[in-house]
């Protein structure tokens, strides 16, 4: 039997940094949404106990550094599982890029074999393990729209945002988190953005007041390592988005449009400048009835 998952990236309508915490990570703020942009991971059932792992991609890791691996060696360890799975990754979302791909591989995994090994498992307590893997994990397993606070795991779901077309382009190379959280100054944040604000804007289902109310205080941050970032923001205000930020802890742009002939524009005028540019949809919500597929063979 196997089971596939839809693993879909999310972009940041904010993230505002609070302040550093004593464990190291730092308290933040963020608003989160899905978008139409996923991997797809099959889970196929074994009857020898072990995990193993294969990627479309050779720029994620194949073995136990994988996050989607780590989680499925976390599930069976905690509920003490005797079978096993193959993991096969068919990698869409870029790597590396602050759109959460990693860890909603592993979220992905979660759901997934909770289901395959008939765990019972709810969404919440798939996320509290999710937890253990990284900040982005437990956002992933609900999906959807939410804003997350504490280390990001602490949610609040909030009602998709108004449909538009998200434009994210993503220069050639790839950020470490880590990195740019290391760098960040809190005491010198010069602007934070207002959660509160975009909350608003989101209940009211305002396209115009979400894109005044994004923001992200990595972003220069991630632009003073790498310029092409406000490059790529510039062109993309240039070529007619709405509203433009950099996602996560970058280094992708993304760029709010309404219209698909204008997401089409902007994806014409990017290419060439920079590594990947994909027009997809703001979701908002969970993949209906597609997380839920289970296919027999
Ligand atoms: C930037 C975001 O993508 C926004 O959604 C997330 O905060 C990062 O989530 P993630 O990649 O799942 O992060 P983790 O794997 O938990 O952490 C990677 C590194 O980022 C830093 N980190 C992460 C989350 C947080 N609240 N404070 C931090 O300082 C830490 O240095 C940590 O070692
Ligand atoms: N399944 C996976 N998919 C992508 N990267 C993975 C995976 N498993 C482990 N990694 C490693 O994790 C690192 C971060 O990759 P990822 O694509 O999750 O970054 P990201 O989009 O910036 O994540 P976030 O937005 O959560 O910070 C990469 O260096 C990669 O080698």
């Amino acid at each position: 039997m196997y089971i596939s998952e839809k693993a879909p990236a999310k972009i940041n309508l904010t993230l505002d940094v609070l302040h550093k915490r004593p464990d190291g990570y730092h308290e933040l703020e963020m608003v989160m949404t899905t978008v139409d942009l996923a991997d797809r991971i099959d889970l196929i059932h074994t009857s020898h106990s072990s995990i193993t792992l294969e990627s479309s991609s050779g720029l994620v890791p194949q073995d136990e550094r994988n996050l989607a691996y780590r989680a499925a060696a976390l599930l069976k360890e905690k509920l003490g599982v005797k079978d096993g799975v193959h993991i096969y990754i068919h990698k869409h979302i870029p790597v590396a890029a602050g759109l959460a791909g990693g860890s909603s591989d592993a979220a992905a995994t979660l759901r997934g074999l909770n289901r395959l090994w008939n765990l019972g498992l709810s969404d919440d307590q798939l996320a509290e393990i999710g937890a253990e893997i990284g900040s982005d994990v437990p956002f992933c397993v609900h999906a959807g729209t939410a804003v997350a606070r504490g280390r990001g795991e602490i949610l609040t779901p909030l009602p998709p945002p108004p449909p538009c077309w998200v434009v994210l382009a993503k220069p050639g190379h790839g950020v470490s988190t880590a990195d740019v959280f290391g760098r960040l100054q809190v005491d010198q944040i010069e602007k934070h953005p207002s959660t509160e604000a975009m909350i608003e804007a989101i209940q009211n289902r305002d396209y115009e007041e979400i894109n005044k109310h994004l923001g992200n205080v990595l972003e220069p941050v991630t632009m003073e390592m790498h310029p092409e970032v406000r490059k790529i923001k510039e062109k993309m205000l240039q070529f007619g988005a709405d509203g433009v930020l950099m996602s996560g802890s970058g280094p992708t742009v993304f760029g709010l449009v309404k219209k698909e002939a204008r997401a089409k524009r902007l994806v014409n005028g990017l290419k060439g400048f920079c590594g990947q540019v994909f027009a997809v949809r703001m979701l908002g919500v969970r993949y209906q009835g597609v997380l839920d597929q289970i296919r027999t063979k």
